[in-house]
């Protein structure tokens, strides 16, 4: 199983990303810094960390998406490779092209910090098949821009295609129609605000994340 997190300037949630990739596969994934031109070769799975990627200037994510790296991600998305963007991820693909919408700034106006409770509104996904469907966990959030935002017409078709993969049962953000997590039209890429990596050791407060990365890994029964 070969895997990458990709590191930006302003990452922080990289080192938990190499965690719990790790303790699902048994094998450091490469950390690969953002002003590399190509990922390695025959890469399983690719993770976009959380952080505050150039500071969260312009807007969270944008320059980040602008990184040369961002390039070959294109080129593996493309190629249906599973990626998976959580949090300052999810808004570097979204402002990458390689999902749909928009994380604005929570309706609050606040940091939120909480942990969140999520519906899995479907196993159908190679992220997500370790859960049942509807059934309900619970990951961390801690961000200020995760306000999810779509036009009605896109809205409509990502539900239709069965792209929303997360919503949360207490909207902590102000996103539409609860939606905490989408995947592409082709479903090898996931992005989500909730943080499944945070979730894996019991030590640390829950385990409801590591089905995903057990599911996505190919690590379950
Ligand atoms: N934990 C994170 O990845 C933070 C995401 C982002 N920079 C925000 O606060 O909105």
């Amino acid at each position: 199983m070969k895997t990458a997190v990709i590191v930006f300037h302003g990452s922080n949630c990289d080192r938990d990303a190499a965690t719990a990739i790790e303790a699902v596969t048994g094998h450091a994934p490469a950390m690969v810094w953002h002003e590399e031109t190509e990922l390695p070769e025959g890469l399983d799975f690719v993770m976009v960390p959380g952080g505050f990627s150039y500071g969260d200037y312009l807007r969270s994510g944008a320059v980040a998406a602008r990184s040369p790296i961002v390039n070959d991600l294109k080129k593996k998305a493309e190629a249906g490779v599973p990626m998976l963007g959580v949090c300052n991820g999810f808004q570097i693909l979204t402002e990458a092209g390689l999902l749909d919408g928009t994380l604005m700034r929570n309706a609050s106006l606040h940091f939120v910090c909480e942990k969140a409770p999520l519906l899995v509104e479907t196993a159908n996904t190679r992220f997500t098949r370790g859960y049942a469907d509807r059934k309900e966990i619970v990951i961390p959030v801690a961000h200020h821009d995760g306000n999810y935002f779509a036009d009605e017409a896109t809205l409509d078709r990502i539900e239709g295609e069965g792209q929303v993969v997360f919503r949360y049962a207490n909207n902590p953000n102000g996103s539409a129609r609860d939606i905490a997590g989408v995947t592409n039209a082709a479903g090898n890429v996931l992005g989500m605000m909730p943080h499944p990596e945070r979730a894996v050791d019991a030590d640390h407060g829950g385990t409801d994340g590591l089905a995903l990365f057990e599911s996505v890994l190919g690590k379950l029964s």
